[in-house]
């Protein structure tokens, strides 16, 4: 079971025409309890302020498996088929993915994985890809082999998640299933003390390699665990959402 029952609604929108949704995707390391879907709590409570409760978009959060219980393919294809049962059974027509730290790698897994990957449903990678509209990536990993050389003690968790680091397409080598033109925003707290800018840094280099067209927001936006809290990136996400 991919955890479906733990996915979170935090408001479905009541408006005319299309179904328009962000799906937020935690982080933790894939390993971290603490890190669930409630992580957004705060974030849904700053969207809904800031727009006087007139959010023209759901808010969702998804669950997946952790390790070290479970290892890669677990969490992406938990994902996946969770994105997949939500869009199905909310008719959402437009997704737009959250994604902080690791979810922000799985979000990329998202848009990077070979549709003919034996570890995936190819119907439901092609549902979620087909309403696939912005992915917000805070405070992303992208790339495990940059990690593990700018952290090596990071392995503690790498290790528990991947058998193996070559089991993970690094975005260099790699490219977005042509089918998508999603809107890309690639985000970094200045103050975030377990990630420095290396990995963002890193996958906007690789998506200007593909020529990708992406935005970027840096800021002030508190530790790596306050990011997805902040009233900023609320203020962002509305208006990016809006434009
Ligand atoms: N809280 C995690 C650590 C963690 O989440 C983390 C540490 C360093 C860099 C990124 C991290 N999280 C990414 O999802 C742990 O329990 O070890």
């Amino acid at each position: 079971m991919a955890k479906f029952d733990q996915t979170v609604t935090f408001r479905k929108a009541e408006v005319p025409g299309p179904h328009r949704a962000i799906v937020f995707i935690h982080g933790g390391a894939w390993i971290d309890p603490s890190n669930t879907p409630h992580d957004f709590d705060q974030l849904s409570k700053h969207l809904l302020d800031i727009s006087n409760s007139q959010l023209p978009f759901s808010l969702y959060a998804v669950e997946y498996r952790l390790s070290p219980e479970y290892q890669h393919p677990i969490h992406i294809q938990d994902v996946i088929d969770n994105l997949a049962q939500l869009i199905q059974q909310e008719q959402i027509d437009e997704l737009n993915l959250l994604g902080h730290s690791v979810g922000a790698t799985l979000c990329w897994q998202i848009l990077s994985l070979d549709s003919s990957i034996d570890f995936v449903e190819p119907s439901q990678l092609q549902l979620v890809r087909s309403k696939l509209k912005r992915c917000y990536l805070t405070d992303g990993i992208y790339s495990l082999k940059e990690l593990l050389k700018e952290y090596p003690s990071y392995d503690y968790f790498v290790s528990k998640a991947f058998s193996k680091v070559d089991d993970y397409d690094d975005p260099r080598g790699s490219e977005i299933d042509s089918s998508l033109s999603p809107v890309i925003y690639v985000i970094h707290s200045y103050q975030d003390e377990l990630l420095s800018l290396r990995q963002s840094n890193y996958f906007c280099a690789v998506l200007q390699e593909l020529q990708q067209p992406y935005q970027v927001y840096l800021d002030d936006l508190g530790k790596h665990n306050d990011v997805y809290e902040n009233l900023k990136l609320a203020q962002y996400v509305l208006y990016t959402m809006m434009r």
